[in-house]
This record gives structure tokens, C-alpha cells and sequence, in this order.
């Protein structure tokens, strides 16, 4: 077995699939500032466009298409990150819709990979220990879309919603396919029927899949499982193929102190995982200039387990199986 250079150890890989504006770079960057970023690697698999935006314009499909983006590099090089191994991986800029020098990226303690595609075919999803699918209602992703896209990447919000629409077939085909091999789908949506006041956080529902075994959290909601008065519970739920699956719900609306308690139960248990570097708790939970969001912070928090359990039992990632 090959070993990650220096460290003796290979990383651990995390994917963190989903469609465009779906909250992937958000989720991601709570975990990199958490863990520290000299123990991080982070690849956005949107630097393996096969067409700059130009070229994509005159395509008869998108950038969510497979044929528009080089999977058979993307394969290769997630085979050797997850093998400790460098790579020199292309860049697609989206300030200016151009691919520029490739870098060299040299895979850390932990390897994060967010994109469209990164579940897409057989042989990368066996590159990852863990996986999660961004799964957010579809109007709500197409609101974040809209203003993200017109802030940061220069488009009109006409131009945003004629690219969904456009979109919509491949999102169908080759994008919510992956929410069925993600280990963790995670939904961050308003609480239906509820009317907390404005500011009140999205809540989140994580299905955790037995594909992993999940820490143990009966004990750290306090009673709580099953009640769903309680902002924080478990659930058995019906997966989409009919099995029953553990979901968690942490609502928007739970307080500052009760929060306080989930996460301080969580981090006690990390503390003798997390080794010599010990991770930062107030860089979770960040939604850049909107403030911050308990359900998100404590969903990353629920991360950080898979990453520094199977950090410190350096387990075989191509061992899993596809
Ligand atoms: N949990 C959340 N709560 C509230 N807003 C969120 C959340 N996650 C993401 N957003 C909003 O959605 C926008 C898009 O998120 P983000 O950039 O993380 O998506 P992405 O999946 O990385 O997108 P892309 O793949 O297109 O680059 C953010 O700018 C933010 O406004
Ligand atoms: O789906 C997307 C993921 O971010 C982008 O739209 C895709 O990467 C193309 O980028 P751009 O719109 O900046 O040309």
C-alpha cells in the first residue's frame, strides 16, 4: 500500500458532492478554518471544466454535463491524492470564466473534494472514506444561485435563471444521482409550517446512511430522540429505497444554550481524537456575511468525527467499497 509522502500516512478523503450553489464551498470552509488549513487540502472538482465559459456557450450541454468536464483526469488524480500523492491539478476561474495555470496541490492530514461531480463514477466515489450530498429544496438553492452568481461571477439574474432552466435535464441525470451513494445528505431548509422571525437560521436534516458508522448520539441529545418538539432529535426515517435511515434535525430555531450543549458534548468526545492539533470551534457555524447558523456549525461539527476517527485509525480509503 502506498503512503502519503512525509506524514508516513495516507489522507483522509472527504467528498462533499452537490449542485451548483447548494452549499458546498460553505459547509467546506467552516472544516478547512476548523481543522486549520496547514492539515487541509481542499479541491473544487469545478477545475476540471473541459471548456472555458466561452466554449461552454456554444455546447450543446453544461458544465454539469460529464462530457464537459475531464472525469478521467478527476479519477486519476483522486486516485493519487488519496494515495498521498501530488498532483497537478488545472483551475478554472469562475471571477472570470477562464482556465488558467494548473497548481501543484500536495494532499494534507485531510482532503476535502467539493463539486458537481466528484460521485459521478465508480472509481472516484472508491477514492473517498466519507461522503455527503448537499440536498437543499430546489427554490431555495436556485435563490442562493441567483444571488451569488450575480455578486460574485458576474451574471444577470435573468442569465441565472435561464442557465437552471437550461440545466434542469443534467441536474436530473447526473447530479441528484449522487445524493444515493453519500454516506451523509444533508438539507438545510426552512422548517415547514413554521414562522420563526427573520433572521432565524435554515435547520438542517442530516440522513446518516449505516454505510459509516455514525458517533453515537442518543446520549449527547439528552433524551431527545424521537421527540420531535425538541430543536435537536433523531428520527427514524424511510431512505429512498425504503430502508429505514437515522435522521437527525437540528431546527433553526433552538437556542444559544441548548446548542451550546450538543456541541459542547461533541467537542468533549473530539478532544482526545483530534491529536496534536486541536481544532478550532469558532470557525464553525460561519455563513460569510450572513452571520452565523447553529444547524450549520453543529453539521460540521458532526463531521469532524469521520475525519479525525479515521485519521487516527489511518484506515485503507480504497477499501471501501463502490
Ligand atoms: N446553510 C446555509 N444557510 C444559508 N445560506 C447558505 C447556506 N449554505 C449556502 N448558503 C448560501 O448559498 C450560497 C452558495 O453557497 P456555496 O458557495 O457554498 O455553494 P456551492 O455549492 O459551493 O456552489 P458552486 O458549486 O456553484 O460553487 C452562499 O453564498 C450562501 O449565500
Ligand atoms: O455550476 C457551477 C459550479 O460552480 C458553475 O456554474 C460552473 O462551474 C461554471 O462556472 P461559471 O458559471 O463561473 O462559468
Amino acid at each position: 500500500m502506498l503512503r502519503a509522502r512525509g506524514s508516513g500516512r495516507r489522507p483522509v478523503m472527504l467528498a462533499i458532492a452537490g449542485d451548483s450553489a447548494a452549499g458546498k464551498t460553505t459547509l467546506t470552509r467552516g472544516l478547512v478554518r476548523c481543522l486549520g488549513a496547514e492539515r487541509m487540502t481542499a479541491v473544487c472538482v469545478d477545475d476540471y471544466h473541459r471548456y472555458d465559459r466561452a466554449e461552454r456557450a456554444g455546447k450543446p450541454f453544461t458544465a454539469l454535463h460529464p462530457d464537459c468536464n475531464h472525469i478521467d483526469i478527476m479519477e486519476q488524480h483522486l486516485q493519487l491524492l488519496s494515495m498521498g500523492e501530488p498532483i497537478l491539478k488545472p483551475v478554472y476561474d469562475h471571477a472570470t470564466g477562464e482556465l488558467v495555470r494548473p497548481e501543484l496541490v500536495e494532499p494534507r492530514d485531510f482532503v476535502i473534494v467539493e463539486g458537481l461531480l466528484p460521485l459521478h463514477t465508480r472509481l472516484a466515489r472508491a477514492c473517498f472514506d466519507i461522503s455527503v450530498y448537499l440536498d437543499p429544496p430546489e427554490p431555495l438553492r436556485h435563490s442562493w444561485k441567483v444571488r451569488r452568481d450575480c455578486d460574485k461571477r458576474g451574471y444577470s439574474p435573468e442569465q441565472v435563471m435561464a442557465e437552471l432552466a437550461r440545466r434542469e435535464p443534467e441536474s436530473a441525470a447526473y447530479i441528484r444521482p449522487q445524493r444515493k451513494y453519500a454516506d451523509i445528505v444533508v438539507r438545510f431548509a426552512p422548517v415547514a409550517g413554521r414562522l420563526d422571525p427573520p433572521g432565524t437560521p435554515l435547520s438542517a436534516e442530516l440522513l446518516l446512511r449505516p454505510t459509516i458508522d455514525h458517533p453515537e448520539l442518543a446520549d449527547v441529545l439528552d433524551g431527545a430522540s424521537g421527540d420531535a418538539d425538541k430543536p435537536l432529535h433523531l428520527r427514524l426515517h424511510r431512505d429512498d429505497d425504503g430502508r429505514p435511515v437515522d435522521a437527525l434535525h437540528v431546527h433553526g430555531y433552538v437556542s444559544p444554550e441548548e446548542s451550546q450543549v450538543v456541541k459542547k458534548a461533541i467537542w468533549e468526545r473530539l478532544g482526545a481524537r483530534a491529536g496534536a492539533g486541536l481544532p478550532d470551534p469558532d470557525a464553525l457555524g460561519r455563513l460569510g456575511d450572513a452571520g452565523t447558523s447553529d444547524p450549520l456549525a453543529i453539521t460540521q461539527l458532526l463531521l469532524l468525527p469521520h475525519l479525525l476517527n479515521t485519521f487516527t485509525c489511518g484506515e485503507s480509503s480504497l477499501s471501501r467499497p463502490a
